[in-house]
């Protein structure tokens, strides 16, 4: 039987991801905010606004009509920015299926709540914790649209909800893997953005490539520690939820985390820099609420704490460099060695 999937959010990761699970054969409604975009998606001449020049399945049929996106839809993805999850959510909530599955694509925290994206979907939804799963990876929104081999992870506590996304999104050159760590992976998916800005601020004032794998690395020590602190999986943060986004979202000039540390660390104000894109760079509004997660749980995370103070309190980020590379040595595991895997 058909699965019947609603993607919510016509940008530019809600889209490719429509457009992969119409490859697997899945009937698939885009929900588009602007007609217009839905216009034009129907007219198969794709997105030109996220994905220019990318053409799209053409069994993709998108809408700007929510009732229209969310009926009789077995899956509902949910790919608008974290900071429009929660008015997202209770707008539609009375249009979806009562045996929904949700899918988080959102790589952040939901604005305002100081909490998981997956969490707050279950919750506004009234959904059985098995049924909010999230999928997460190294997926540049471009080169999954342009079907380059890309891989990424559906993650929830139900393992057969998960082989049921699974299911509408794996094709020959999108692999997916299933991980029950949840929590793991949806810490994955929102530190990195936080570190690639760090990354980003590194290309921006000239420094190398040993800065960038120092960053990309010990990025990867914070992430782990707030994962393990929050009863995540250490082998999630090695996987392509972890390591494998760290290194995409880092190096990659097509990454919005990444180009906005770039123009930070070439001076140029925040406020500039949003101002003149069109797509969203969840590390922005996400790194405080990650820092004050961190400072909660007792949680050490020197990169992003430094990244909030770049980026919301002045501090420049050539002084953010002296000030990292100034803390007293450590022990290159430490906060990591009593955890639990
Ligand atoms: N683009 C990628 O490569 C990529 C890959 C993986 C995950 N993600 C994650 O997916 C999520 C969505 O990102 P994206 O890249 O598609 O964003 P985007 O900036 O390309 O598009 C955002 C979409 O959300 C809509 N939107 C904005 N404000 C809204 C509001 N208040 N209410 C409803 N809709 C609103 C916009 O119209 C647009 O369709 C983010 O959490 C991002 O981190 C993105
Ligand atoms: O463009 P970014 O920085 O939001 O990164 C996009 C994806 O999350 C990469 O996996």
């Amino acid at each position: 039987m058909t699965t019947t999937v609603a993607v919510m959010g016509a940008g530019s990761w809600g889209t490719a991801f429509g457009s992969i699970c119409a490859d697997t054969g899945a009937d698939v409604r885009l929900w588009a905010r602007r007609p217009e975009v839905a216009d034009t998606i129907n007219a198969g001449l794709g997105n030109p606004e996220y994905l220019p020049d990318i053409g799209l399945n053409e069994a993709l049929r998108a809408t700007a009509d929510p009732d229209e996106a969310l009926s009789g839809a077995d899956i509902v993805v949910l790919a608008v920015p974290s900071h429009a999850l929660v008015e997202s959510l209770a707008a539609w909530h009375a249009l979806v299926p009562r045996d929904a599955v949700a899918v988080s694509l959102v790589k952040g925290i939901a604005l305002d709540t100081g909490r998981w994206a997956s969490e707050v979907i279950r919750d506004a939804w009234d959904l059985p914790d098995g049924r909010a799963v999230v999928a997460s990876g190294p997926n540049l929104a471009r080169e999954c649209a342009q079907r380059f081999p890309s891989g990424t992870v559906v993650a929830g506590p139900d393992e057969a909800v998960c082989a049921r996304v699974q299911a509408i999104c794996h094709t020959p050159w999108f692999r997916v893997y299933t991980n029950p760590d949840r929590t793991g992976v949806e810490v994955g998916g929102a530190v990195k953005n936080a570190i690639a800005l760090a990354a980003g601020m590194a290309d921006g004032m000239g420094y190398g490539e040993n800065t960038k794998a120092m960053l990309l690395t010990r990025g990867l020590a914070e992430m782990t520690r707030l994962g393990l602190a929050l009863g995540g999986r250490a082998m999630t943060f090695a996987g392509l939820a972890g390591m494998g986004d760290l290194v995409a979202t880092c190096t990659s000039s097509q990454s919005r985390n990444r180009h906005v540390g770039e123009q930070l660390g070439r001076g140029r104000p925040l406020q500039v820099i949003i101002d003149e894109m069109n797509m969203v760079a969840e590390g922005v509004k996400s790194s405080p609420a990650i820092a004050g997660i961190a400072r909660d749980h007792d949680v050490e995370m020197p990169i992003v704490e430094h990244v909030v103070r770049v980026l919301h309190d002045g501090l420049d980020p050539q002084d953010m460099a002296v000030a990292l590379m100034g803390r007293s040595p450590k022990s290159e595991f430490h906060g990591m060695e009593e955890a639990r895997g």
